[in-house]
């Protein structure tokens, strides 16, 4: 069974290794949306894969190092593509929790990045 569960934050960045002409080098933000899917069996007893509640609480510490912030001044994010945020939040969450299966960013409504863990 799949579930995915969403949350937003806002940010600014900048693409470092674009040529200076790229529209992305310069300071810039985005109201992201990162959706986090799970592929897991559902418990019987709570007809869950993972309660909503326990995942909202899992992104709190996510949301709170992201949130309006420079990406590029968070540890491990000096190159904020939509792609390294993913690896990035992937890296995070899936210690704790074993049925992660994607982490999609969307950096605008219409292009997103999604880490399968590989
Ligand atoms: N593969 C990737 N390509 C690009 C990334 C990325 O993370 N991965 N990032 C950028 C820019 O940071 C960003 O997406 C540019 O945003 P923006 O100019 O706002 O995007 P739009 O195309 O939606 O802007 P419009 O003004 O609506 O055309 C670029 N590439």
């Amino acid at each position: 069974m799949k579930i995915s569960q969403a949350f937003k934050f806002e940010a600014a960045h900048r693409l470092p290794k674009v040529p200076e002409t790229h529209r992305c080098s310069r300071l810039h933000g985005h109201s992201y949306r990162i959706e986090v899917q799970l592929d897991g069996p559902v418990d019987p007893r709570t007809g869950f894969v993972v309660d909503f509640f326990d995942l909202e609480k899992c992104f709190a510490d996510i949301v709170g190092a992201l949130d309006h912030r420079c990406l590029n001044d968070v540890e491990g994010l000096e190159n904020p593509t939509a792609e390294n945020i993913a690896i990035w939040i992937w890296d995070r969450l899936a210690p704790s929790l074993r049925q992660i299966s994607a982490v999609r960013v969307y950096e605008t409504a219409d292009c997103w990045a999604e880490y399968q863990g590989r």
